[in-house]
């Protein structure tokens, strides 16, 4: 793993929604070619942590970077592939339709945009469906074609949360076997994940607790610090069971 320049800095950041802490003092680099993991309990922030990174949001103090860029900036965007939690979706609308819709936002025209087009259906198995309304899609499909869209446009930096939510152990591999691939061409990758087996791919993990990230590490160097055999018991010991 190069340690160049980070992909994104975190600086001492802190959320707030009204007087509720949502997360405190966050620091954290994110380097180019890292699967980088968020892990921790529902409601510890993960979400909120991911949409600061990605400038939809804004930190309450503290500074977020990417690309060496103070966020949020609109031209960052181009070079960010955001998968939410819950699917951005024209339901209305057929598969293509809204995958061209997102392709002319990023600016793809013409054969380029068929190429991509052709190329993330097949890499989340939904070539056959193209043409079928999303409304007619089942849950996993529309997360699948939510990965596809954040694909799309090649970006150096993706940031997903909980891509593989709802998706079929087999498929859920291939979509690995992607992410990897993506991820030694240069790609840079920030998820969420509660799946302790989707942790273990991650180059490094962070782990949150109540807003506050309490462990960054390599899977196995956190898994030794809580002396404990697997990702899983590791989870649910910085997840708080432990005094
Ligand atoms: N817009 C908001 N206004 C008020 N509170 C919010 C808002 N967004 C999130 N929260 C609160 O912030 C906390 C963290 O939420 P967040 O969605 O970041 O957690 P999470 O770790 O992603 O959870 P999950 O794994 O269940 O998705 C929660 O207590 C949530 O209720």
């Amino acid at each position: 793993m190069a340690h160049n320049s980070p992909v994104i800095r975190v600086t001492d950041a802190s959320k707030q929604f009204g007087k509720k802490s949502v997360l405190e003092h966050i620091s954290l680099d994110v380097f180019p070619s890292e699967t980088f993991g968020l892990l921790g309990p529902s409601g510890s922030g993960k979400t909120t942590l991911v949409k600061l990174l990605t400038g939809i949001d804004q930190a309450t103090s503290g500074f977020i970077e990417a690309f060496g860029t103070p966020m949020p900036r609109l031209d960052i965007l181009s070079k960010i592939g955001y998968m939410a939690q819950s699917d951005a979706l024209y339901t209305e609308l057929s598969a293509l339709e809204n995958l061209d819709f997102y392709a002319a936002l990023y600016g793809l025209k013409g054969a380029r945009r068929k190429q991509r087009i052709s190329a993330v259906m097949d890499i989340v198995s939904l070539q056959d469906h193209l043409h079928k309304k999303v409304m007619q899609y089942s849950g996993g499909m529309k997360r699948r074609l939510s990965l596809a869209i954040a694909l799309l446009h090649e970006p150096p930096l993706l940031i997903l949360d909980e891509p593989t939510v709802g998706i079929d152990p087999l498929l859920r591999q291939a979509i690995w076997t992607e992410l990897k691939a993506l991820n030694t061409k240069g790609t840079t990758i920030i998820l969420t994940t509660h799946v302790m087996d989707e942790a273990d791919k991650c180059d490094r993990l962070g782990m949150i607790r109540e807003g506050r990230l309490i462990a960054v590490d390599t899977p196995t160097a956190l898994i030794e610090r809580a002396g404990k055999p697997s990702i899983e018991e590791a989870f649910i010991y910085y997840g708080g069971v432990h005094s």
